[in-house]
């Protein structure tokens, strides 16, 4: 019963990825066809168009002349993920005429919960091809570009000259300073979101004379205090906020309406439900790169700059020396023989309880950090039967070296080994080790 359930749901499975392929071919086909047949004037709202934005042609703010800057606009939106996805699809929803999408990354399934232009048929794919497809069902009267690579200082300018408007919807520090510096170096408005946990930021650098992006940052913070949404955690709907936001600010830029959010950080707390405006210095008289005499005159290199991988997918920090330091093959080994040890685990108590290594105990990195049970975790280290070996783990094995660090010094201080941290974490462990371990 439960074989013959498998292969139907097998062959299910195999008949609807045939047939998708069969509608991807056809939409094609019918994209070009219309291209040939269909002439769309700029200068002008066909009948669609006139119907599909009737209710917002009759905002004053808007009308027919606003529709059409719009239909002549051009916005890049860089990241197609959480930030992205809400952009894309309110700017497309809009009727902006070109819409670019750039990522070089692929849908996977954590992305679902927030990234929702993605659906469990594109895991897999391509994310700007995700999003293509689905603007394109949405708006058959806009033109969007796929982008589908990384962005870097070699191939920044060349990507960003043809369009009016930058989205920064990534992720990482490294390419927030690209797009800066690209922007100001090719003069075209940065719309910039951030989301983390259950807070955002959004604000519209290099525009209108207000500040760029190294005018209130001038150098990257420590890599050590940066936090990604797989490490932080993150909600949809704060994401959704934020992405919406971004795509209205890049609207009003086009519309050339007043109250663009230059000079200003708007603030979002979703636990509290607040939004707080704050007036942001202004742009600085000798900012390296937005300044009258820049010493910055063309793109450098950004990972050297922020001591930080441009994507979040390899992102390990490289703290410690070979010998502080366990692989997981070397740690799954001494489990086996059961070598006594301690095994520390750094993530959050929520993390924690989604999976865990057998015997590991949960003292998570804030705790270590802040000094707050480095006593304990030393005394625990001492109970185990006086020197034995004590690892440290966490998802992705970076926290782990943090917390070996801050630890080594105590434990020599009470005359017990330094701790180790296992390289690569319970990422590590599930590719390396046991298949079967949840990877989230
Ligand atoms: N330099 C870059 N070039 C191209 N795409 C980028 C660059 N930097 C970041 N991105 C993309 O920006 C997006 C940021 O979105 P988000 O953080 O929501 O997604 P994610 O990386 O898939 O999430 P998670 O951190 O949960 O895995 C990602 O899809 C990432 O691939
Ligand atoms: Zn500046």
């Amino acid at each position: 019963m439960e074989v013959d359930g498998e292969a139907q749901i097998s062959e299910l499975e195999g008949d609807i990825r045939t047939l998708r392929k069969q509608l991807k071919a056809k939409v094609q086909q019918l994209k070009t066809l219309k291209k040939h047949f269909q002439k769309n004037c700029i200068n002008k709202l066909n009948n669609n168009e006139i119907a599909r934005y009737s209710r917002q042609i009759i905002l004053s703010e808007i009308g027919v002349q606003g529709q059409l800057k719009l239909k002549r606009a051009s916005v890049l939106v860089v990241g197609a993920g959480g930030l992205g996805c809400p952009s894309a699809l309110y700017l497309a929803g809009a009727g902006i005429g070109r819409i670019g999408i750039l990522d070089y990354d692929e849908v996977e399934l954590t992305n679902l919960h927030r990234q929702l232009l993605h659906t469990e048929s594109s895991v897999g794919l391509t994310k700007v091809e995700s999003v293509q497809s689905y603007l394109e069902e949405l708006n058959s009267q806009i033109e969007v570009v796929t982008h589908h690579l990384q962005l870097t200082s070699d191939n920044a300018l060349q990507i960003l000259q043809p369009y009016d408007i930058v989205v920064d919807a990534t992720d990482n520090v490294a390419t927030r300073y690209l797009l800066n510096d690209a922007c100001v170096l090719l003069k075209k408005p940065l719309v910039s979101g951030s989301a983390l946990q259950l807070e955002g930021q959004l604000t519209v650098y290099n525009f209108n004379g207000g500040p760029c992006y190294r005018c209130l940052f001038p150098n990257p913070p420590p890599p050590e205090t940066v936090t990604n949404c797989g490490d932080g955690g993150v909600l949809g709907a704060i994401t959704g906020v934020i992405g919406a936001l971004q795509a209205l600010e890049t609207i009003k830029i086009i519309l050339g309406n007043t109250g663009v959010l230059s000079g200003r950080l708007l603030l979002f707390d979703g636990q509290q439900s607040t939004f707080r405006n704050l007036k942001l210095r202004p742009k600085k008289a000798d900012c390296a790169v937005c300044s009258d005499q820049p010493s910055l005159t063309k793109l450098i290199d950004y990972e050297q700059f922020c001591s930080m991988k441009a994507t979040d997918k390899d992102s390990h920090l490289n703290l410690l020396a070979p010998h502080e330091r366990i692989t997981v093959q070397e740690y799954r080994n001494l489990a086996e023989s059961n070598v006594p040890h301690l095994l520390i685990d750094v993530r959050g108590a929520n993390q924690f309880e989604i999976c865990q290594l057998p015997t590991s105990v949960n003292v998570p990195i804030d705790d270590i950090l802040k000094n707050r049970r480095t006593t304990e975790v030393a005394q625990l280290a001492a109970q185990s039967g006086g020197n034995v070996p004590v690892f440290v783990v966490c998802r992705r094995g970076n926290d782990s070296q943090l917390a070996v660090r801050h630890l080594a010094e105590l434990f020599r201080e009470k005359g017990l080994e330094p701790p180790r941290d296992i390289v690569g974490g319970l990422h590590a462990w599930t590719r390396n080790v046991d298949p079967e371990f949840p990877i989230y």
